[in-house]
């Protein structure tokens, strides 16, 4: 279907000759927020590195709006609008919070700031901080902004509550329900009651495989997903 923000089906991907997804099929709807959830190692991450062009699969296919994602580079698919926030919150260390985002703004044509500052005012005040210094909520708050520049269509992010207090959860969650707004999210958590509370659709991976796929309201709880993790 061509309105699919993202359609993945039968994907292999593997590191090497380890293989660590087999047969992963999902799919987000425009305006969709779809968590994944699983054990470490499972693969979600791996899920994610192949959607952005970081890795490519073994087999299988990757189309957004119809279009084949597979064969691209990073760089091309995120100029499609597919943004990839990785786990590792690696900023530039050395460089300030604006130079950051001006970095963003170039990557994506994208000058206009008032939405990031909309959604993280606290970024104002740290603007001319250096990025190394930033603590990991103010670190998620940067990369997160920056990869709303340019109005993307599909946000994939890993693991963006992890080590943070619970009043800067609670601020991302906001945040993602406002996104939702624009774009589609696939966002992969172990915050079983964050995810559940926002995602209209999860996905569980073990072991590289798909495990289940909630659909239903009255499924996506955090205890129909715990024997997951
Ligand atoms: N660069 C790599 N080279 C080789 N193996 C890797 C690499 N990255 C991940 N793996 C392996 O692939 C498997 C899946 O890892 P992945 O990071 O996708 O899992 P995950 O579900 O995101 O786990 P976590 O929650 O711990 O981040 C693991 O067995 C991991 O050791």
């Amino acid at each position: 279907m061509s309105n699919q923000i993202l359609q993945v089906q039968s994907l292999d991907a593997s590191y090497g000759e380890s293989k660590v997804l087999f047969d992963v099929s999902i799919a987000v709807q425009e305006r969709q927020v779809v968590g994944c959830v699983g054990r470490n190692g499972a693969g979600k991450s791996t899920l994610l590195k192949s959607i952005a062009g970081f890795l490519q699969p073994r087999a299988g296919t990757i189309t957004s709006e119809g279009v084949d994602l597979v064969g691209r580079t990073a760089f091309a698919i995120a100029g499609m609008g597919i943004k990839y926030v990785p786990q590792d919150k690696k900023v530039f260390s050395d460089l300030t919070v604006r130079e950051n985002l001006e970095l963003g703004s170039y990557a994506s044509g994208d000058y206009n700031w008032d939405p990031v500052l909309v959604f993280f005012p606290k970024l104002k005040v740290l603007m001319d901080r250096k990025a190394g210094w930033l603590s990991g909520g103010e670190r998620q708050m940067l990369m997160i902004g920056r990869a709303i520049l340019g109005r993307p269509k599909l946000l994939l992010i890993d693991e963006p509550t992890e080590g943070l207090a619970p009043s800067i959860v609670s601020h991302l969650k906001d945040v993602f329900r406002e996104l939702r707004k624009s774009a589609a999210l696939v966002i992969v958590e172990q915050n079983l009651p964050m995810i559940c509370a926002i995602a209209d659709k999860i996905y569980a991976l073990n072991e590289g495989r798909l495990m289940a796929e909630l659909t239903e309201r009255e499924q996506i709880t955090p205890e129909v997903c715990e024997p997951y993790l």
